[in-house]
């Protein structure tokens, strides 16, 4: 999740991946998270223990294989009638599950692997020279000793790294995550933090998740338009709200091994913020969606990435559109790496239903909002399951909102 709750200007462009506190002040500003705690020995597997009610009822390898998958190559290039049936499908997923697999999506899975084997390893994939070689120096961003990670923390909960969740709260999770704003700016800021001596190595570095980034970027603006155009607005009604002060984020998690993975979570059953999110899993398995009431396990693979919608997509179809409830559990055999490329709009602009998704069989359901309030009362509650309910408003204001709209 991209969630935060930055004490920033209003007009959001001074977002930044904030690296450039010095250590001191970082340390005073930031929580202690969970897996920090846990790896200086502050913390037990026990501390990390969830109620039996939410406890993972579904191991990490358990999957179910009928979550939708489209093929992006056949809207982009089939016939008329595959496009139709790619376009129909992918639609109907993004309202009943809120989740559907892409294949065909022509960014090959070694961009995926090799940039991200830079910040950690999976083993299985390590293939190409460079990872060797990043792997052999021992360079992986994960494997590196906390006090080269925690500088690149931002206290704002947003960008950066964070070991977990704030030990004060409530819950705790396992796993350690980097949140990279994909700009120039903020890569810099990222790479000059972390590998300050090895000017070759942060030049590689920075082209490899760019060459990650830019198309993830293009690939979710093109699955947004496409959805867009099929509920019958304007190719680029949300893509035009694309600015600089948008939240377009790549996140990386990853789970470390679990002595007793039955008992806590990775990540709590939550949704995410933003319009989309495009994710890469590992072979391990850990991803579980909700689906009528059920946790499902996704099933990992290599040639499809997974697709969900976020709660400001949810919102600004007026809820046609579902940000479904999703966690991860982790395991007692491996390590578990996730990467996500997250698809925001600006963060500061007031957002607002197309009124041609209005009708009176669906009245409008979500209030004025904008991305930024909506993240920052995600963390106020330190990440709820149905956080977009907030931004419901209530009959009698939907009926004003009405009448001022249509008079
Ligand atoms: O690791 C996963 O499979 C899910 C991660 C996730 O939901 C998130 O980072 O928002
Ligand atoms: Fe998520």
């Amino acid at each position: 999740m991209t969630a935060g709750a930055e004490k920033q200007p209003e007009d959001g462009s001074h977002e930044k991946q904030n690296v450039h506190l010095d250590s001191t002040k970082q340390a005073a500003a930031s929580p202690v998270y969970t897996m920090q705690a846990f790896f200086d020995g502050k913390m037990k597997v026990e501390d990390f223990a969830r109620s039996e009610q939410e406890r993972p009822t579904v191991p990490h390898d358990i999957f179910d294989d009928t979550l939708p998958v489209v093929d992006i190559a056949a809207i982009k290039d089939g016939t008329a009638e595959e496009r139709r049936a790619n376009v129909v499908k992918m639609l109907k997923a993004a309202k009943s599950w809120g989740f559907f697999k892409i294949s065909n999506h022509e960014i090959p899975l070694q961009v995926v692997l090799s940039n991200l084997q830079l910040i950690f390893v999976t083993a299985d994939h390590a293939c190409d020279e460079a990872v060797k070689r990043v792997k052999k120096n021992g360079k992986q961003f994960f494997a590196l000793p906390m006090e080269r990670k925690l500088p690149v923390r931002a206290p704002d909960f947003v960008f950066g790294y964070t070991g977990g969740s704030p030990v004060n709260w409530k819950s705790k999770w396992w796993l350690e995550a980097l949140m990279i704003k994909v700009t120039d700016e903020a890569l810099d800021d990222m790479i000059g933090q972390v590998f300050p001596d090895e000017k070759d190595f942060g030049v590689r570095f920075k082209e490899d998740l760019k060459a990650f980034f830019s198309p993830m970027h293009e690939l979710s603006r093109f699955i947004v338009e496409e959805l867009t155009e099929a509920l019958g607005l304007e190719r680029d009604t949300f893509t035009r709200l694309e600015t600089p002060g948008s939240n377009c984020t790549g996140r990386m998690n990853h789970y470390p091994v679990c002595p007793n993975p039955d008992s806590v979570l990775g990540i709590p059953p939550h949704a995410d913020t933003q319009l989309l999110g495009i994710l890469h899993q590992d072979d391990t398995g850990g991803l579980q969606v909700l689906k009528d009431g059920e946790w499902v396990g996704i099933q990992p693979d290599d040639s499809t990435f997974v697709v969900n919608i976020g709660d400001t997509f949810q919102a600004i179809t007026n809820g046609i559109l579902r940000s479904a409830a999703h966690r991860a559990v982790v395991n007692a055999k491996k390590d578990r790496y996730s990467t996500i490329y997250f698809y925001g709009i600006d963060n500061s602009i007031t957002l607002t239903v197309p009124p041609k998704l209005i009708t009176e069989d669906r009245p409008l359901k979500y209030r004025p909002f904008t991305v930024r309030e909506h993240r920052k009362y995600i963390v106020d509650n330190e990440v709820p399951i149905n956080a977009v309910q907030h931004l419901e408003i209530n009959p009698e204001a939907t009926a004003l909102f009405l009448e001022k709209l249509f008079g």
